[in-house]
């Protein structure tokens, strides 16, 4: 990683140096280094047909590389309006072409020259994680609980690998769902890491870095890091949590018509776990598709990761280790429900319970067991039967 500084640093000096130009900022063989004529070629010159999508930075095309073998390709292309972004998207570059994992988008190459920066990776056809989560108004076919949570540890594990897996731990800072794409296996990949700040050293993760500039999304930003500017990887831990929320909600980080508690997701949840009413505010799709076991450790570890302070919350790891753990009481779950009613498929029903977490315990302690409890819709209290759950009988009746 630190040939990364010396390469930027290095780079830097080439692009004041010349005029527009194609180069490299990569040693060779580190990363594939495509001609403006590839590019050219793979885009249809550009085509607007191909647009696939446009960030902040410029659009993203679809594209297909090595014909005749034809491979799809994401190709975002960056005009460099500002030394800014030129440095933020080389650095992507730099950093995504030294890292590996499977849940994490692939970069296949890149063209630079002084006036745009353009990178090439793996298409992933089933779009972002975000447009899969529209409260009852589904654009494309729901995802189950089970995909939910598969898609949840995915993305733990992608940021497992950035906070532990290397040698100084990285900092993503811009965890969303608009941020994680689906493979044709539903599968995660992270995207974006234009963002990204490298941390201390691994073993040295809990130590805050100071920043010059709050980055991330409204909704999503950790609280503490935008209050004090300190960095440590459970900024990216509160990302998450905002995240598991939404897969669990369906419903928008941030909603800025409103001026109450609802406006933010992360807060809405926490007070409605406080106040015993969290089932009502879930994806109507999945209510009674949740095995109770399940949905309690779910909303330990969700509700743990959005706490106020870093210290409280939990690191990635521990989250990934209990969303395994999750997905593995829901498959017993459905599995025993099976042997009761073979034709139950998709539709079993579980009983609507509720969860409650009156305060938030000051340490994570790796057990979850004694942190929120779960009642049966029977015993909530008649405020908590409000609409969503008294329609709804755990006979899905
Ligand atoms: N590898 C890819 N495969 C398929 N689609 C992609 C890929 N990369 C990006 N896209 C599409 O292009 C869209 C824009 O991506 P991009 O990363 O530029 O923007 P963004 O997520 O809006 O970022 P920003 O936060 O910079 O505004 C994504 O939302 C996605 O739909």
């Amino acid at each position: 990683m630190e040939g990364i500084s010396k390469l930027l640093r290095t780079s830097g000096k080439r692009r004041l140096d010349k005029t527009r130009q194609s180069y490299s900022v990569l040693p060779d063989g580190l990363c594939r280094r495509f001609s403006l004529a590839d590019i050219n070629t793979a885009t249809s010159n550009f085509d607007d047909d191909l647009v696939i999508g446009e960030g902040s930075y410029g659009k993203v095309y679809k594209g297909f590389i090595d014909h005749p073998t034809t491979t799809s390709v994401a190709i975002k292309r960056v005009d460099i309006k500002s030394r800014q972004i030129f440095d933020e998207l080389r650095t992507e570059l730099l950093l995504l072409c030294q890292l590996h994992h499977p849940n994490l988008v692939p970069l296949i190459g890149y063209y630079l020259d002084d006036q745009q920066v353009i990178l090439v990776y793996e298409f992933i056809p089933n779009g972002t994680l975000s447009k899969y989560l529209h409260f009852q108004e589904h654009v494309c076919d729901p995802l189950s609980w089970k995909q939910r949570l598969q898609i949840c540890i995915g993305v733990a594990r992608a940021l497992h690998y950035l906070h532990s897996g290397v040698k100084h731990s990285i900092i993503h800072r811009n965890v969303k769902t608009s941020n994680i794409l689906l493979d044709e296996k539903l599968e995660p990949k992270l995207i974006n890491f234009g963002d990204y700040k490298m941390g201390p050293p691994s073993l040295s993760k809990d130590l805050p870095r100071m920043v010059s500039e709050v980055v991330g999304t409204v909704g999503y930003l950790d609280p503490e890091y935008a209050m004090h500017w300190e960095l440590t990887d459970k900024s990216d831990v509160y990302s998450f949590g905002v995240v598991m929320f939404r897969v669990l909600c369906a419903r928008s980080a941030v909603r800025r018509e409103l001026e109450t508690d609802e406006a933010h997701l992360a807060t809405w949840a926490r007070k409605c776990i406080q106040e015993g009413t969290i089932y009502q505010i879930i994806d109507p799709y999945l209510k009674g598709k949740i095995a109770p076991e399940c949905f309690k450790i779910y909303m330990d570890i969700a509700n743990s990761c959005v706490r106020n302070k870093g210290k409280d919350r939990p690191t990635i790891t521990e989250v990934e280790v209990v969303l395994e753990h999750a997905l593995e009481l829901q498959e017993s779950a459905d599995a025993a429900r099976e042997d009761v009613d073979p034709s139950g498929g998709d539709q079993y029903k579980y009983p609507i319970v509720e969860y409650t977490c009156i305060a938030s315990p000051p340490e994570f302690e790796g057990s979850l067991e004694s942190e929120g409890s779960i009642s049966d819709s029977d015993s909530t209290t008649s405020a908590e039967l409000s609409l969503d759950v008294a329609i709804e009988s755990p006979n899905g009746q």
